[in-house]
């Protein structure tokens, strides 16, 4: 039996829904398989009751190979996605979400990345350093998402962020990992620290 990551990504939109980050069909999921094409949500889903026919799968150009319902279009995100798999060959599962937290704390961002708190949840993203010094890349958003696309991808293949996240600027983040279970967490923890920052203004 091939593996088939829907009802992981079912269960996750569940969840992020729940916690207000996947309103009115805000967001998009998807997971790769080990051919390298990945199931993805299709654009325009309420993401708190999707079903198995609401993904759409495409290869990693982009192109349709699966198509449970004929109306189904993939994301409108999809590129950003092609281009996390792209540049991350190690990444199975990409989440993308829109939190009120995350567009509010895009818009104290200075330049091109998200300063974040030296605090013990790090270590939650990967970071294992004393008192570390660390940012989340953040991209303008552009109504062409292709072009956001190119320019996380111009961006990574010159540095690699220190987080697998970004963060687009008045839309939200995206979060990338080995497993399903690995993103989910990734995120929970991303939109933590989002949390941690707008209050940590309320208190300076
Ligand atoms: C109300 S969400 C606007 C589009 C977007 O940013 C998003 O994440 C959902 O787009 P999709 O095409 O994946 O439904
Ligand atoms: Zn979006």
């Amino acid at each position: 039996m091939n593996y088939d990551p829907r009802p992981e990504l079912i269960t996750a939109a569940r969840q992020f829904y729940q916690q207000g980050w996947m309103m009115g069909t805000a967001g998009n999921l998807s997971a790769k398989l080990p051919d390298n094409s990945f199931w993805i949500t299709a654009s325009g889903k309420s993401k708190g009751k999707l079903t198995e026919s609401d993904f759409v799968r495409v290869n990693l150009d982009g192109k349709v190979i699966e198509l449970p319902d004929n109306n189904n279009r993939p994301s409108a995100e999809t590129s950003i996605h092609q281009t996390i798999y792209q540049c991350f060959p190690n990444a199975h599962a990409c989440y993308h979400v829109h939190s009120v937290e995350a567009n509010l704390i895009s818009r104290c961002v200075k330049g091109d990345n998200l300063v974040l708190p030296a605090i013990e949840m790090l270590k939650g993203l990967g970071i294992w350093e004393e008192n570390p010094n660390v940012v989340m890349p953040t991209f303008k958003n552009h109504l062409d998402v292709p072009r956001i696309a190119q320019e996380i991808r111009d961006r990574f293949s010159r540095k690699p962020p220190d987080v697998p996240a970004l963060l687009i600027i008045d839309h939200g983040v995206t979060v990338w990992a080995d497993t399903t279970e690995q993103a989910a967490n990734y995120l929970e923890i991303a939109e933590y620290l989002f949390r941690y920052l707008i209050a940590a203004r309320q208190v300076e």
